[in-house]
């Protein structure tokens, strides 16, 4: 049974900006009353502005509650209990609130590592954990986690980043096999680059391999991106991708994460080693792209000591 969206209270950590911005828009598009979360105050009421504009009916709200999801899990709780007070039990949370920082793994401060797994990691632990009770009491619910491809598989520069990407899928499904049987589903979303200010951010130290590996998958705009979560949370699909790279990444990587659908379950049977023999062949690329530039580099180098 699909989550009805109308009336329902959706959360959206990260809904500031970017991809989590345009999931809120959205779910209002579609008569949710919203939550935003993030640190940011300005950004927060711009974006409240923006979303009202796409409403349906008056009796809509967009509430902005500004918190550091990645800190201090008693202010996290404390925002979720204002936001129930306001516009009552949460019916679907979004854990969008992330960043991206690459680099080669000796170049990536130790912090970078520390920072990364807190605010995409932790950051998706406190707001689920605020809110699952009240979920699992109520039998209604989802969960949302944001991930991203480099959450599926490791590529240059992503030390730090893809690691905090996987974190969430463990977590997931974990939590999944507990709160099935409460009737709370979980989702997770596996985006490929997207046009977002965070990933404009990203792509002003992302070193060259990241850049001409990441461009063997086209660039998504968030709107759609965004449909596709949305879609997905509502049906309750565990997964959620893009594109038919995106469909082929999450087949072939589907492991021993709940099935969905048994045509989901069929075709990931099928498709498995088709897409493990197109997946050798990409492999093979990187390698060759993380070679070249290598090389590139020795060259330049010695260049530079000659000139
Ligand atoms: N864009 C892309 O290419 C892809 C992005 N993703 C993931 O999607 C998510 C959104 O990305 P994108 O839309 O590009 O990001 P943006 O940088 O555009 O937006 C990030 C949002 O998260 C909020 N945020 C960041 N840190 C915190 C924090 N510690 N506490 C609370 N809020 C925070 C920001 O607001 P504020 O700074 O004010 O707190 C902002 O609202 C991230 O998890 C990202 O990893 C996944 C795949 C691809
Ligand atoms: C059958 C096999 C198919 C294989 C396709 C492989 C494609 C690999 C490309 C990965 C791109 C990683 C995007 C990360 C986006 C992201 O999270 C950041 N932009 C965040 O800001």
């Amino acid at each position: 049974k699909p989550l009805a969206l109308p009336g329902a209270h959706v959360v959206v950590t990260g809904g500031s900006s970017g991809i989590g911005k345009c999931i809120a828009i959205e779910c209002y598009k579609q008569g949710a009353f919203i939550t935003l979360v993030a640190r940011n105050e300005d950004k927060l009421l711009q974006a409240k502005k923006e979303i009202e504009k796409h409403s349906i009916n008056d009796k809509q709200v967009v509430l902005c509650i500004s918190v550091d999801v990645s800190q201090d899990y008693s202010q996290v709780e404390n925002v979720i209990k204002q936001a129930q007070e306001k516009l009552g039990p949460v019916d679907m949370l979004v854990n969008c609130a992330g960043m991206s920082l690459s680099g080669k793994f000796e170049d990536l401060e130790v912090s970078t590592f520390e920072r990364l797994m807190s605010v995409n990691y932790l950051g998706s632990v406190y707001p689920s954990r605020a809110v699952i009770t009240t979920m699992k009491e109520r039998r209604v619910g989802r969960i949302v986690f944001v991930s991203s491809q480099a959450g599926q598989l490791g590529l240059f520069g992503f030390t730090a980043y893809s690691s905090s990407k996987f974190a969430i899928r463990g977590l997931a499904e974990a939590l999944q096999m507990e709160v099935k049987p409460y009737n709370v589903y979980v989702t997770v979303a596996y985006p490929p680059d997207t046009d977002t200010p965070g990933f404009a951010e990203e792509n002003k130290t992302k070193p060259l391999e990241t850049r001409l590996i990441s461009e063997t998958v086209s660039v998504c705009k968030p709107e759609q991106v965004a449909k596709q979560i949305v879609k997905d949370a509502i049906q309750g699909n565990f997964n959620s991708s893009i594109g038919s790279d995106g469909y082929m990444l999450s087949s072939l990587t589907c492991g021993m994460a709940p099935v969905t659908s048994i045509t989901e379950g069929l075709q990931q049977v099928v498709t498995m080693g088709l897409f493990r023999t197109i997946a050798l062949f990409y492999l093979g690329s990187f390698d060759s792209i993380v070679r070249r530039c290598m090389m590139q580099r020795a060259k330049s180098e010695v260049a530079d000591k000659t000139a």
